[in-house]
């Protein structure tokens, strides 16, 4: 990987800014959670397992600078600090899983001092980030196991390094299955309103040398019907007890046309993307963002002043649809209550 997506560096953070990519590799410096809160909700940094990462290192950076002398107060503004960043989007568990493991630690650790403390969640935090990076690469093995040589593999919107800690997790299984020598080929949807596939997949695949052709999402019915795709890989934001997998907006349509043309579809996440709390997909919460990201791009009026819009970032694709779930602990299928449960448990 020749870029980072988010460092702690010297008494800041660095992540790369995903707003300019691919036409300006620029990197931005937090020394703040409430700007590091602005990074993950104007998706500066975005993918599950990335804004997961962020908020760790939040927390880690609004604990550093709360001014306290007493437990008490450290600890109820420190809270304060993680309630901002758990406002910052609403549909990855990544972001509320980081949270919650940065608390219990705050918690584990109450009785040190409070700049020992503070040491002890920077600490945490540059953990998250290098574990991640792990997770991933245990997420490309066990997912290039399903990839055949010679396949031609389509992805939905960026699940990739920079969706993470780097490596990423459906293209960590589509560079996992790269480095071993399969001679595959991408194909990557532009995945419309943000782009994530044209601005960053083709960017990053690019760099790495993989085949990837870019289409428009609605291309890829059309590619299936004539069988030029052999199967799908995509991310998660969040997966129910059951299967039922959040993802970006467009990939209920993708796993429908597979399924249509049986085509394997593959959901590649870590084990901390499951939410085991919801037995399915229908409480997901389901982030609707600004209309402009509809009606412009890059700035340029596509759409006429005034039009109505709807801008769901995300879409719930029924279990019945997911072929496996790639994780870092296995491959997870048939019945999901069952598998998923199990691999969180091992
Ligand atoms: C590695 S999971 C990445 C996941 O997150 C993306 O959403 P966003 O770009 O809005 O943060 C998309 O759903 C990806 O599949």
């Amino acid at each position: 990987m020749s870029f980072r997506t988010i460092e702690w560096r010297g008494d800041k953070v660095v992540m790369i800014d995903q707003t300019k990519l691919p036409t300006e590799e620029v990197y931005n410096e937090y020394s703040d959670f409430q700007g590091v809160a602005e990074a993950i909700r104007g998706m500066i940094i975005r993918g599950a397992p990335a804004i997961g990462v962020a908020a760790a290192m939040g927390v880690a950076l609004g604990a550093r600078d709360i001014i306290a002398d007493t437990h008490e107060s450290f600890f109820r503004q420190l809270s304060n600090v993680c309630d901002v960043l758990a406002r910052t989007r609403p549909t990855a568990v990544n972001l509320f899983w980081a949270i919650e493991r940065m608390k219990r630690v705050a918690e584990a650790n109450r009785d040190k001092d409070i700049n020992s403390i503070r040491a002890i969640l920077k600490a945490e935090a540059i953990a998250v980030e290098a574990e991640d990076l792990q997770i991933c690469k245990a997420i490309g093995a066990n997912g290039a196991a399903l990839i055949k040589d010679g396949a031609t593999v389509l992805t939905h919107c960026n699940a990739g390094g920079l969706a993470t800690a780097g490596y990423g997790t459906a293209l960590g299984v589509i560079r996992a299955a790269h480095e071993s020598g399969k001679k595959i080929k991408v194909i990557a949807d532009e995945t419309r309103p943000w782009l994530q596939g044209a601005r960053l997949t083709a960017w990053e695949l690019m760099k790495d040398n993989i085949p990837v052709t870019l289409i428009s999402d609605n291309m890829a019915g059309w590619l299936m019907q004539n069988g030029e795709i052999d199967c799908c890989v995509v991310g998660a934001d969040r997966i129910a007890a059951n299967g039922d997998t959040a993802n970006k907006i467009g990939t209920y349509s993708v796993a429908v046309l597979a399924k249509e043309h049986r085509i394997p579809f593959y959901v590649a996440a870590p084990i901390s993307t499951l939410d085991l709390s919801l037995d399915s997909g229908a409480k997901i919460p389901i982030e609707e963002r600004t209309i402009t990201e509809v009606t412009q791009i890059k700035g340029i009026q596509i759409a006429p002043e005034g039009v109505k819009v709807r801008n769901p970032a995300f879409d719930v694709t029924p279990a019945r649809y997911v072929t496996a779930i790639i994780t870092e602990k296995g491959v997870a299928h048939g019945d999901y209550l069952e598998s998923l449960s199990a691999l969180a448990k091992g």
